[in-house]
């Protein structure tokens, strides 16, 4: 584990982005196909927008989402929208996008059908990784009424969530699933989620899940 402080979320940003193209470059050397699961959110935008014009063989690159909320693009709360936005464009535009969202009522709905894309490219090569003040990640928050689940041996490789802390439902790949990353990248900023990662590293899953993530991430902090 690691825990890379910036002095400011520019320099992060471009640092991790080139972090990231060339794990990405190195994987393709090895493999016909790579994984690149990565957050929704706010906070990655600015390194899917540097990743997006970076040159590598997107063709060959396999992008999903670690969570969704269960809402259609048109959502200004879409994961997949704000992919399209930022990441999948330009260079990126070639990239294979994995979906993690359904046309239907529910995420327990669209299980059976968005699960065999996504074990089919398991493991992950490259996984990107946010946090919430409250120590959550993807969607994998505390109090979730699947937490216990999505947090254990015997989780499915996707579930669906919701939680009081979540505006509206979720899917999101487990514990497990997420754990296959061969190369884990945490991305946070403010001293708020400063806090909450220190605090983090002491507390049970069940209390922080991004805990379970921490040994093997490396955690890239800007003010
Ligand atoms: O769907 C989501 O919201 C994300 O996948 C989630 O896990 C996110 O990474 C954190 O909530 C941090 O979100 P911000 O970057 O917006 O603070």
């Amino acid at each position: 584990m690691s825990f890379i402080e910036y002095p400011d979320r520019e320099v992060m940003q471009l640092d991790l982005a080139n972090k990231i193209a060339g794990e990405l470059r190195s994987a393709l050397d090895h493999q016909d196909r790579v994984s690149f699961c990565v957050s929704g959110g706010s906070t990655p935008g600015p390194v899917f927008d540097t990743l997006s014009d970076v040159s590598l063989d997107w063709d060959r690159v396999d992008v999903l989402l670690n969570d969704e909320r269960w809402v259609p693009e048109s959502s200004e709360r879409s994961n997949t929208a704000m992919l399209k936005r930022r990441l999948l464009v330009n260079k990126a535009a070639h990239a294979r996008l994995i979906p993690l969202y359904a046309d239907v009522p529910t995420p327990e709905d669209g299980l059976a059908g968005l699960m065999p894309a996504i074990e089919a490219i398991l493991p992950i090569n490259v996984l990107l990784l946010g946090m919430g003040d409250d120590m959550h990640t993807a969607s994998l928050f505390p109090g979730a009424d699947q937490l216990g689940l999505a947090l254990s041996d015997e989780a499915p490789t996707l579930l669906a969530m919701r939680a009081p802390g979540a505006a509206e439902p979720r899917i999101t790949l487990s514990a497990n699933a997420l754990k296959t990353a061969i190369s884990t990248h945490i991305l946070i900023t403010g001293e708020g989620k400063r806090k909450a990662y220190e605090a983090a590293r002491d507390l049970p899953a069940q209390d922080a899940p991004v805990s379970v993530f921490l040994p093997q991430a490396h955690v890239h902090w800007a003010p």
